[in-house]
């Protein structure tokens, strides 16, 4: 891809940089250098106009927001607790694919009993999921391993991402409750969009093709 402005890509290492990499290689965008092994945050790629900004998963949306990055890749589940101020969300990229559920031990107290405490890393989606059912919880925030909550007793229930089942299921809890299906999105900073159209809707075009490639 030939780019006549430079642009700045937002990734988070693991999953979403793993996965990412095949859909930007169709673009002929690789990078020089390997997160997992470098201590870089920026990384140059094969395309001299390209560089990688590696960054925690939640910290996307906002780099992006406010322009620090042109585009990036960011969970479903980031965005709806972000709430996308600032973004285009252009191309669901179909990947790093699971749930975000309610779940707890088998014998979760009946809704009603009492007002029940929720431990969760989505504090915006769990009160939005709740209020919606008409339901008054008390929400814990957690910055990870939610699944430990319920079998200490800090919380009844968790809201977290479920995919194979096998975390919850090693900890003796069951999914309960489907509240979303989740997967990575592009997000396009609204200024550059408009200052870059013309090499962002390139990029946004060979994404597309290589998304459409993996699926056939
Ligand atoms: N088990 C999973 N299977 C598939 N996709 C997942 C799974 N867990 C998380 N994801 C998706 O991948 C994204 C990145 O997850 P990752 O584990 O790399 O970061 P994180 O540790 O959740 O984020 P942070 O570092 O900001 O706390 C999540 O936002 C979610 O959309
Ligand atoms: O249903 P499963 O296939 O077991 O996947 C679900 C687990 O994956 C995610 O954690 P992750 O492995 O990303 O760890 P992290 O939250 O510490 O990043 C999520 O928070 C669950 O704990």
């Amino acid at each position: 891809m030939n780019l006549t402005v430079p642009l700045t890509i937002a990734l988070s290492k693991g999953r979403i940089f793993d996965q990412t990499l095949p859909l930007l290689a169709h673009a002929g965008i690789e990078p020089l250098d390997d997160p997992e092994t470098s201590r870089k945050l920026i990384l140059e790629t094969s395309n001299p106009m390209v560089k990688f900004v590696i960054i925690r998963a939640s910290d996307v949306p906002t780099y992006v927001q406010y322009g620090a990055a042109d585009l990036g890749v960011a969970g479903k589940d980031v965005l709806l607790e972000h709430g996308g101020e600032g973004l285009y969300e252009p191309l669901d990229l179909g990947i790093a694919r699971c749930r975000l559920m309610v779940a707890g031990r088998p014998e979760t107290p009946e809704p009603g009993t009492r007002r029940l405490r929720i431990a969760t890393k989505y504090v915006h989606s769990a009160e939005r999921y709740f209020a919606a059912k008409g339901q008054q919880v008390e929400i814990i925030k957690l910055y990870g391993s939610m699944e430990l909550a319920p079998l200490v007793g800090l919380a009844d229930l968790i809201v977290d991402l479920v995919e194979s089942g096998n975390t919850l299921k090693a900890n003796g809890l069951v999914p309960l409750e489907h509240i979303a299906d989740i997967s990575s999105r592009l997000v396009v900073n609204k200024a550059s969009w408009k200052m870059k159209h013309e090499a962002l809707t390139t990029l946004l075009e060979l994404l597309r093709e290589a998304v459409a490639e993996r699926k056939a």
